[in-house]
């Protein structure tokens, strides 16, 4: 893991430097014998200023980590600190407060409003929030992700591309301190989801954000600064400085030819021995 699995009283700001925590984060749905053990006693710090990656196997975990460290979903057990305020325990509004002025969402399902057009929906968040947008920023954004003539159409008059980069326009353009994007170029071609990465990529280095990004491509995490491998809801290894071909690699040692679980027990147990898995 990123960091010793220290233990943290309730209301105990975690040091500077990271803009998410979790501890002993744990999150089963259903009950009795159809529970489903999402994620198990996860460990975690995303660093501020960093692109961090999730990846791991379809039903690791990845989506459930990413909405438990957004707090859009309530944990079973375990703490979550975003940047210094814990929010596991805070009322839904406060949530809601806390989410609003420091995150932004990208989903692969984009989430935008139909009856809004594209600079509406990107402009949203900041209008709830009663903020005034950034018009130089704001200018860049659109400029960067090419939707200047496209910002007066609704989202069904717009391809399934340029929705996804108006979701990516509405995260970024409030410049929140944490963007949290789960499968940001899923639906993309590979030169719309390049820019998309390359956008948050500058987000990160420019402008001191922090991105969390779930993916399956191992392309697209090439272009963050660490990847977390989930197996089975737990953290089970990770790599610094990853290129495509090493988080391929990776990637097979979860598929290639045995069971998925196997793959995770095998570099779990390295951790457990004592080994570090890094060959970067
Ligand atoms: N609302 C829910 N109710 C019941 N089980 C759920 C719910 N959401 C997720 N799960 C289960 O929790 C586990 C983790 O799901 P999650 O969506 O986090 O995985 P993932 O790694 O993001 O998967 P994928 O790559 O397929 O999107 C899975 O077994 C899933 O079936």
């Amino acid at each position: 893991m990123s960091t010793p699995a220290a233990e943290h009283a309730p209301g105990v700001a975690p040091a500077d430097g990271v803009a998410a925590r979790a501890r002993g984060l744990t999150k089963a749905y259903g009950s009795g014998e159809t529970t489903v053990l999402a994620l198990d006693s996860v460990d975690v710090d995303i660093a501020r200023g960093r692109f961090t990656s999730v990846m791991g196997p379809s039903g690791s975990g990845k989506s459930t980590l990413m909405h438990c460290l957004a707090g859009l979903d309530t944990v079973s057990s375990g703490q979550v600190w975003l940047g210094d305020v814990e929010i596991t325990g805070l009322k839904e509004r406060e949530l809601t407060r806390l989410r609003r002025d420091r995150i932004g969402f990208m989903f692969q399902s984009f989430n935008l409003i139909p009856t809004l057009n594209a600079l509406e929906n990107i402009t949203l968040p900041m209008d709830i929030a009663g903020r005034k947008p950034d018009r130089t920023w704001l200018d860049q954004v659109i400029d960067t992700l090419g939707l200047r003539d496209r910002l007066t159409h609704r989202p069904s008059q717009l391809s399934g591309g340029q929705q996804q980069r108006v979701a990516c326009a509405r995260a970024l353009a409030s410049r929140p301190e944490l963007i949290f994007a789960d499968e940001p170029t899923g639906n993309l071609d590979s030169r719309a989801g390049l820019e998309v990465l390359g956008f948050l990529r500058e987000a990160v280095d420019a402008l001191g954000q922090t991105v969390v990004m779930v993916t399956h491509d191992p392309g697209a995490a090439a272009h963050s600064d660490l990847v977390l491998f989930l197996g089975d809801g737990r953290i089970v290894d990770e790599m610094r400085q990853p290129t495509a071909e090493a988080v391929l690699e990776r990637m097979r040692l979860f598929t290639g030819g045995a069971p998925r679980t196997d793959g995770a027990d095998a570099i779990r147990r390295r951790h457990d021995d004592g080994v570090t898995a890094q060959g970067d």
